[in-house]
Protein backbone atom coordinates (compact mmCIF):
# COMPACT_ATOMS: atom_id res chain seq x y z
CA UNK A 1 0.00 0.00 0.00
CA UNK A 2 1.55 3.42 -0.76
CA UNK A 3 1.65 5.99 1.45
CA UNK A 4 0.58 9.89 0.96
CA UNK A 5 3.60 11.75 0.91
CA UNK A 6 3.99 14.58 3.66
CA UNK A 7 6.79 16.27 3.19
CA UNK A 8 7.46 19.99 3.21
CA UNK A 9 9.67 20.38 -0.41
CA UNK A 10 11.31 23.39 1.06
CA UNK A 11 12.72 20.95 3.68
CA UNK A 12 16.34 19.13 3.59
CA UNK A 13 16.40 16.66 6.34
CA UNK A 14 19.36 14.93 8.25
CA UNK A 15 19.54 12.61 10.91
CA UNK A 16 21.67 12.91 13.88
CA UNK A 17 23.60 9.77 14.26
CA UNK A 18 26.15 7.84 15.79
CA UNK A 19 28.14 5.43 13.52
CA UNK A 20 29.05 1.99 15.42
CA UNK A 21 30.91 -1.23 13.43
CA UNK A 22 30.03 -4.04 15.89
CA UNK A 23 32.80 -5.91 13.51
CA UNK A 24 34.75 -5.10 11.14
CA UNK A 25 35.01 -8.74 9.92
CA UNK A 26 33.15 -9.62 6.63
CA UNK A 27 32.76 -12.80 4.48
CA UNK A 28 32.60 -10.38 1.08
CA UNK A 29 35.86 -8.40 -0.14
CA UNK A 30 34.42 -5.37 -2.73
CA UNK A 31 37.07 -4.54 -4.30
CA UNK A 32 36.35 -0.67 -3.39
CA UNK A 33 35.75 -1.38 0.67
CA UNK A 34 38.16 0.31 2.85
CA UNK A 35 36.05 -0.75 5.77
CA UNK A 36 36.46 -4.60 5.76
CA UNK A 37 39.50 -5.66 8.13
CA UNK A 38 42.00 -8.59 7.96
CA UNK A 39 40.55 -11.01 10.93
CA UNK A 40 44.02 -11.97 12.08
CA UNK A 41 45.37 -8.37 12.46
CA UNK A 42 45.24 -7.68 15.96
CA UNK A 43 44.02 -3.86 15.63
CA UNK A 44 40.73 -5.26 13.82
CA UNK A 45 37.60 -5.27 15.75
CA UNK A 46 36.31 -8.67 16.09
CA UNK A 47 33.51 -7.42 17.79
CA UNK A 48 32.60 -5.10 20.03
CA UNK A 49 31.15 -5.51 23.91
CA UNK A 50 28.56 -4.59 24.85
CA UNK A 51 29.86 -2.56 27.16
CA UNK A 52 32.14 -0.38 24.40
CA UNK A 53 29.06 -0.22 22.53
CA UNK A 54 26.97 1.59 25.92
CA UNK A 55 30.14 4.00 26.26
CA UNK A 56 30.03 5.15 22.41
CA UNK A 57 25.80 5.57 23.26
CA UNK A 58 25.75 7.40 26.29
CA UNK A 59 28.12 9.84 24.54
CA UNK A 60 26.19 9.76 21.78
CA UNK A 61 23.28 10.83 23.82
CA UNK A 62 25.17 13.92 25.62
CA UNK A 63 25.80 15.24 21.68
CA UNK A 64 21.63 14.52 21.21
CA UNK A 65 22.09 12.04 18.96
CA UNK A 66 18.84 9.88 17.99
CA UNK A 67 19.77 7.45 15.64
CA UNK A 68 22.14 4.88 16.71
CA UNK A 69 23.57 3.15 13.03
CA UNK A 70 25.04 -0.40 13.17
CA UNK A 71 27.17 -0.94 10.15
CA UNK A 72 29.39 -4.17 10.12
CA UNK A 73 30.87 -6.61 7.48
CA UNK A 74 27.95 -9.12 6.03
CA UNK A 75 28.03 -12.47 7.76
CA UNK A 76 31.05 -12.05 9.94
CA UNK A 77 30.04 -15.12 11.98
CA UNK A 78 31.15 -17.20 8.92
CA UNK A 79 35.13 -16.65 10.56
CA UNK A 80 36.62 -18.02 13.37
CA UNK A 81 37.39 -15.38 14.98
CA UNK A 82 34.19 -14.02 15.15
CA UNK A 83 32.75 -17.49 16.39
CA UNK A 84 34.61 -17.18 19.26
CA UNK A 85 34.27 -13.81 20.30
CA UNK A 86 30.62 -14.59 19.87
CA UNK A 87 30.84 -17.73 22.26
CA UNK A 88 32.50 -16.22 24.84
CA UNK A 89 30.59 -13.72 25.09
CA UNK A 90 27.55 -16.42 25.41
CA UNK A 91 25.49 -16.08 21.34
CA UNK A 92 25.63 -18.20 18.43
CA UNK A 93 25.33 -16.46 16.08
CA UNK A 94 25.99 -12.63 14.56
CA UNK A 95 22.01 -12.19 13.81
CA UNK A 96 21.63 -12.90 17.84
CA UNK A 97 23.88 -10.64 18.78
CA UNK A 98 22.91 -7.75 16.95
CA UNK A 99 19.53 -8.08 18.42
CA UNK A 100 21.19 -8.00 22.05
CA UNK A 101 22.81 -5.03 21.31
CA UNK A 102 19.73 -2.96 19.68
CA UNK A 103 17.64 -4.16 22.62
CA UNK A 104 20.25 -2.49 25.05
CA UNK A 105 19.97 0.45 23.27
CA UNK A 106 16.08 0.70 23.50
CA UNK A 107 16.17 -0.35 27.27
CA UNK A 108 18.93 1.80 28.02
CA UNK A 109 19.05 4.94 25.80
CA UNK A 110 16.80 7.10 23.73
CA UNK A 111 18.17 6.17 20.91
CA UNK A 112 16.69 4.48 17.98
CA UNK A 113 18.72 1.25 15.95
CA UNK A 114 19.09 1.46 12.37
CA UNK A 115 21.34 -1.96 11.34
CA UNK A 116 22.87 -1.41 7.95
CA UNK A 117 25.02 -4.89 7.75
CA UNK A 118 23.84 -6.28 4.55
CA UNK A 119 21.83 -9.36 3.63
CA UNK A 120 19.65 -10.71 6.45
CA UNK A 121 17.76 -14.06 6.27
CA UNK A 122 13.66 -13.11 5.93
CA UNK A 123 13.83 -14.92 10.21
CA UNK A 124 16.54 -12.61 11.47
CA UNK A 125 15.12 -9.46 9.45
CA UNK A 126 11.52 -10.52 11.01
CA UNK A 127 13.35 -11.10 14.73
CA UNK A 128 15.42 -7.19 13.97
CA UNK A 129 12.30 -5.88 13.34
CA UNK A 130 11.58 -6.09 16.66
CA UNK A 131 14.37 -3.62 17.47
CA UNK A 132 14.84 -1.31 15.04
CA UNK A 133 13.19 1.38 13.27
CA UNK A 134 14.18 1.13 10.38
CA UNK A 135 16.98 -1.10 8.43
CA UNK A 136 18.90 -0.62 5.23
CA UNK A 137 21.24 -2.29 2.66
CA UNK A 138 22.63 -0.58 -0.87
CA UNK A 139 21.31 -2.42 -3.84
CA UNK A 140 24.32 -0.97 -5.23
CA UNK A 141 23.62 -2.42 -8.50
CA UNK A 142 21.74 -4.71 -10.55
CA UNK A 143 23.97 -5.56 -13.07
CA UNK A 144 25.23 -9.43 -12.83
CA UNK A 145 27.90 -8.17 -14.97
CA UNK A 146 29.97 -6.54 -11.81
CA UNK A 147 29.80 -9.88 -10.16
CA UNK A 148 32.70 -11.18 -12.88
CA UNK A 149 34.39 -7.64 -12.28
CA UNK A 150 36.98 -6.42 -9.46
CA UNK A 151 33.82 -4.99 -7.78
CA UNK A 152 32.67 -7.90 -6.71
CA UNK A 153 34.23 -11.21 -7.96
CA UNK A 154 35.13 -12.09 -4.01
CA UNK A 155 31.68 -10.56 -2.92
CA UNK A 156 28.73 -13.34 -2.86
CA UNK A 157 26.62 -11.21 -1.12
CA UNK A 158 26.43 -8.67 -3.53
CA UNK A 159 25.17 -10.68 -6.15
CA UNK A 160 21.76 -8.68 -6.71
CA UNK A 161 19.33 -11.53 -6.85
CA UNK A 162 19.63 -12.09 -3.42
CA UNK A 163 20.21 -7.98 -2.46
CA UNK A 164 16.88 -7.63 -4.34
CA UNK A 165 15.17 -10.90 -2.33
CA UNK A 166 16.53 -9.12 0.98
CA UNK A 167 15.13 -5.53 0.28
CA UNK A 168 11.37 -8.16 -0.78
CA UNK A 169 11.44 -9.29 2.25
CA UNK A 170 12.00 -6.23 4.65
CA UNK A 171 9.15 -5.18 1.74
CA UNK A 172 6.90 -7.95 3.14
CA UNK A 173 7.72 -7.69 6.83
CA UNK A 174 6.89 -3.77 6.57
CA UNK A 175 10.18 -2.42 7.74
CA UNK A 176 11.15 0.95 6.58
CA UNK A 177 13.87 0.84 4.68
CA UNK A 178 16.66 2.64 3.34
CA UNK A 179 18.50 1.54 0.31
CA UNK A 180 20.31 2.76 -2.86
CA UNK A 181 22.84 3.25 -5.45
CA UNK A 182 26.75 2.76 -5.52
CA UNK A 183 27.68 4.73 -8.40
CA UNK A 184 31.61 4.38 -10.05
CA UNK A 185 32.00 1.23 -9.49
CA UNK A 186 31.79 -0.33 -13.40
CA UNK A 187 28.55 0.08 -14.30
CA UNK A 188 27.57 1.31 -17.47
CA UNK A 189 24.48 4.02 -17.69
CA UNK A 190 22.00 2.02 -18.67
CA UNK A 191 22.80 -0.34 -15.64
CA UNK A 192 22.11 2.72 -13.42
CA UNK A 193 18.71 3.20 -14.64
CA UNK A 194 17.86 -0.21 -14.77
CA UNK A 195 18.53 -0.50 -10.87
CA UNK A 196 16.71 2.81 -10.00
CA UNK A 197 13.53 0.65 -11.98
CA UNK A 198 14.22 -2.35 -10.28
CA UNK A 199 14.15 -0.64 -6.97
CA UNK A 200 11.21 1.43 -8.27
CA UNK A 201 9.01 -2.34 -9.03
CA UNK A 202 9.70 -2.61 -5.24
CA UNK A 203 8.54 0.35 -4.08
CA UNK A 204 5.19 -0.01 -5.93
CA UNK A 205 4.80 -3.36 -4.62
CA UNK A 206 5.15 -3.13 -1.16
CA UNK A 207 5.52 1.00 -0.33
CA UNK A 208 8.16 0.61 2.08
CA UNK A 209 11.55 2.54 0.83
CA UNK A 210 11.63 5.86 3.05
CA UNK A 211 14.85 6.72 0.98
CA UNK A 212 17.23 6.10 -1.82
CA UNK A 213 20.76 6.80 -0.89
CA UNK A 214 23.31 8.33 -4.66
CA UNK A 215 26.45 7.51 -3.23
CA UNK A 216 29.51 7.99 -5.15
CA UNK A 217 32.44 5.44 -4.92
CA UNK A 218 35.34 7.57 -2.99
CA UNK A 219 38.94 6.13 -3.30
CA UNK A 220 41.19 6.21 -0.67
CA UNK A 221 45.23 4.24 0.01
CA UNK A 222 45.10 0.79 0.32
CA UNK A 223 41.76 -0.31 -1.55
CA UNK A 224 41.84 -2.40 -4.49
CA UNK A 225 40.74 -0.25 -6.32
CA UNK A 226 42.96 2.60 -5.70
CA UNK A 227 43.68 3.95 -8.81
CA UNK A 228 39.72 3.80 -10.13
CA UNK A 229 38.53 6.92 -10.92
CA UNK A 230 35.85 8.47 -8.99
CA UNK A 231 32.61 9.18 -10.60
CA UNK A 232 32.28 13.02 -12.53
CA UNK A 233 30.40 14.92 -11.16
CA UNK A 234 27.84 15.02 -14.28
CA UNK A 235 27.49 10.66 -13.64
CA UNK A 236 25.73 12.02 -9.82
CA UNK A 237 24.13 14.60 -11.50
CA UNK A 238 22.35 12.41 -14.07
CA UNK A 239 21.48 9.89 -11.32
CA UNK A 240 20.23 11.89 -8.96
CA UNK A 241 17.65 13.74 -11.86
CA UNK A 242 16.46 10.13 -13.34
CA UNK A 243 15.91 8.80 -9.30
CA UNK A 244 13.86 12.21 -8.99
CA UNK A 245 12.55 11.47 -12.26
CA UNK A 246 11.31 8.21 -11.40
CA UNK A 247 10.28 8.53 -7.30
CA UNK A 248 8.60 12.04 -7.63
CA UNK A 249 8.57 13.28 -4.00
CA UNK A 250 7.28 9.34 -2.89
CA UNK A 251 10.86 8.37 -1.90
CA UNK A 252 13.28 10.82 -0.83
CA UNK A 253 16.72 10.82 -2.65
CA UNK A 254 20.10 11.04 -0.25
CA UNK A 255 23.40 12.12 -1.63
CA UNK A 256 25.35 11.86 1.69
CA UNK A 257 27.39 15.72 2.04
CA UNK A 258 30.41 14.71 3.39
CA UNK A 259 31.62 12.76 -0.16
CA UNK A 260 31.03 15.90 -2.29
CA UNK A 261 32.35 18.31 0.37
CA UNK A 262 32.99 21.18 -2.32
CA UNK A 263 29.66 20.05 -4.44
CA UNK A 264 26.75 19.02 -2.61
CA UNK A 265 24.37 22.21 -2.96
CA UNK A 266 23.84 20.93 -7.07
CA UNK A 267 22.37 17.83 -5.63
CA UNK A 268 19.76 19.96 -4.03
CA UNK A 269 19.11 21.49 -7.04
CA UNK A 270 18.25 18.19 -8.97
CA UNK A 271 15.70 17.25 -6.47
CA UNK A 272 17.84 15.54 -3.27
CA UNK A 273 15.92 16.51 -0.19
CA UNK A 274 18.34 14.38 2.55
CA UNK A 275 21.65 14.84 3.60
CA UNK A 276 21.65 11.06 5.57
CA UNK A 277 22.96 10.57 8.45
CA UNK A 278 25.63 12.92 10.08
CA UNK A 279 27.62 11.98 13.10
CA UNK A 280 29.51 14.59 15.88
CA UNK A 281 31.45 12.69 17.26
CA UNK A 282 31.92 9.48 14.82
CA UNK A 283 33.42 9.22 11.24
CA UNK A 284 32.00 7.61 8.23
CA UNK A 285 34.04 4.48 8.74
CA UNK A 286 33.03 3.59 5.29
CA UNK A 287 34.53 6.45 4.00
CA UNK A 288 37.38 7.38 5.72
CA UNK A 289 39.04 10.18 3.90
CA UNK A 290 35.57 12.05 3.64
CA UNK A 291 35.35 13.94 7.15
CA UNK A 292 31.62 15.20 7.87
CA UNK A 293 30.85 19.03 7.64
CA UNK A 294 29.45 20.42 11.15
CA UNK A 295 25.78 20.94 11.74
CA UNK A 296 26.34 24.65 11.51
CA UNK A 297 28.25 23.82 7.96
CA UNK A 298 25.25 21.97 6.65
CA UNK A 299 22.99 24.88 7.96
CA UNK A 300 24.22 27.86 6.18
CA UNK A 301 25.19 25.59 2.89
CA UNK A 302 21.31 24.64 2.98
CA UNK A 303 20.26 27.65 3.48
CA UNK A 304 22.41 29.13 0.94
CA UNK A 305 20.72 27.16 -1.71
CA UNK A 306 17.80 28.25 -0.55
CA UNK A 307 16.46 25.27 1.81
CA UNK A 308 15.92 24.83 5.17
CA UNK A 309 17.51 22.08 7.08
CA UNK A 310 14.86 19.62 9.01
CA UNK A 311 16.36 17.44 11.95
CA UNK A 312 14.29 13.55 11.14
CA UNK A 313 14.57 10.73 13.22
CA UNK A 314 16.26 7.04 11.46
CA UNK A 315 12.91 6.70 10.08
CA UNK A 316 10.60 8.84 7.72
CA UNK A 317 7.80 10.09 9.71
CA UNK A 318 5.08 8.61 7.60
CA UNK A 319 6.25 5.44 8.69
CA UNK A 320 5.62 6.17 12.65
CA UNK A 321 2.30 3.88 12.49
CA UNK A 322 1.47 0.73 14.27
CA UNK A 323 1.66 -1.09 10.72
CA UNK A 324 5.04 -0.70 10.70
CA UNK A 325 6.22 -0.29 14.46
CA UNK A 326 5.36 -2.65 17.52
CA UNK A 327 4.19 -0.39 20.42
CA UNK A 328 7.37 0.38 22.12
CA UNK A 329 9.23 1.19 18.89
CA UNK A 330 6.36 3.65 18.37
CA UNK A 331 6.22 4.74 21.25
CA UNK A 332 9.66 5.73 21.50
CA UNK A 333 9.54 7.19 17.73
CA UNK A 334 6.75 9.47 18.31
CA UNK A 335 8.00 10.91 21.68
CA UNK A 336 11.31 11.68 20.87
CA UNK A 337 9.74 12.77 17.20
CA UNK A 338 8.11 15.26 19.41
CA UNK A 339 11.24 16.76 21.07
CA UNK A 340 12.46 17.88 17.12
CA UNK A 341 9.08 18.98 15.90
CA UNK A 342 8.92 21.52 19.08
O1 LIG B 1 27.86 7.24 7.52
C1 LIG B 1 27.33 6.53 6.66
N1 LIG B 1 26.05 6.18 6.79
C2 LIG B 1 25.46 5.34 5.90
N2 LIG B 1 24.18 4.95 6.10
C3 LIG B 1 23.40 5.55 7.17
C4 LIG B 1 22.58 6.73 6.71
O2 LIG B 1 23.45 7.82 6.51
C5 LIG B 1 21.52 7.13 7.74
O3 LIG B 1 21.87 6.66 8.98
C6 LIG B 1 20.17 6.61 7.31
O4 LIG B 1 19.74 7.50 6.32
C7 LIG B 1 19.12 6.58 8.42
O5 LIG B 1 17.82 6.68 7.93
C8 LIG B 1 23.62 3.93 5.34
C9 LIG B 1 22.43 3.34 5.79
C10 LIG B 1 21.91 2.30 5.04
O6 LIG B 1 20.81 1.71 5.47
C11 LIG B 1 22.54 1.85 3.89
C12 LIG B 1 23.74 2.43 3.47
C13 LIG B 1 24.30 3.47 4.22
C14 LIG B 1 25.55 4.03 3.87
C15 LIG B 1 26.16 4.89 4.77
C16 LIG B 1 27.53 5.34 4.63
O7 LIG B 1 28.24 4.99 3.69
N3 LIG B 1 28.05 6.13 5.58
C1 LIG C 1 27.73 1.55 3.49
C2 LIG C 1 27.78 1.47 2.01
O1 LIG C 1 28.84 2.23 1.51
C3 LIG C 1 29.19 1.75 0.23
N1 LIG C 1 30.64 1.82 0.07
C4 LIG C 1 31.58 0.90 0.38
N2 LIG C 1 32.80 1.34 0.02
C5 LIG C 1 32.63 2.56 -0.53
C6 LIG C 1 33.51 3.54 -1.10
N3 LIG C 1 34.82 3.35 -1.21
N4 LIG C 1 32.97 4.68 -1.54
C7 LIG C 1 31.64 4.92 -1.45
N5 LIG C 1 30.77 4.03 -0.94
C8 LIG C 1 31.25 2.88 -0.47
C9 LIG C 1 28.63 0.34 0.10
O2 LIG C 1 27.58 0.34 -0.85
C10 LIG C 1 28.06 0.06 1.48
O3 LIG C 1 26.87 -0.68 1.44
C1 LIG D 1 30.35 -1.66 5.75
S1 LIG D 1 29.58 -1.80 4.19
C2 LIG D 1 27.86 -1.75 4.67
C3 LIG D 1 27.25 -3.02 5.16
C4 LIG D 1 27.46 -4.27 4.32
N1 LIG D 1 28.76 -4.81 4.57
C5 LIG D 1 27.23 -4.01 2.85
O1 LIG D 1 28.17 -3.79 2.12
O2 LIG D 1 26.09 -3.96 2.47
S1 LIG E 1 31.43 -3.00 1.30
FE1 LIG E 1 30.41 -4.15 2.95
S2 LIG E 1 30.20 -6.18 1.98
FE2 LIG E 1 31.77 -5.17 0.77
S3 LIG E 1 33.69 -5.82 1.73
FE3 LIG E 1 33.08 -3.86 2.61
S4 LIG E 1 32.05 -4.43 4.49
FE4 LIG E 1 32.08 -6.23 3.19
Amino acid sequence: MKIANTRSTNKISFSKNVFIPLTEVCKNNCGYCAFKKDPLNPDTIILKTPDEVLKLLMEAEKFNCKEALFTMGEDADTEKAVQDKLKELGYSNMGDYIYSICKMTLDKTSLLPHTNAGNFSYETMQKLKEVNVSMGMMLENVSPRLMETIAHEKSPGKDPKIRLETIENAGKLKIPYTTGLLIGIGETKEEIAESLLALKDLQDKYGHIQEIIIQNFTTSPGIEMCDYSEPSLLDMIRTVCVGKIIFKDEVSIQVPPNLNLETNQIFLLCGTDDWGGVSPLTDDYVNPTSPWPTFNQLERLTMDAGYKLQERLAIYKKYITPEYLNDNLLDKASNLLKSIEK
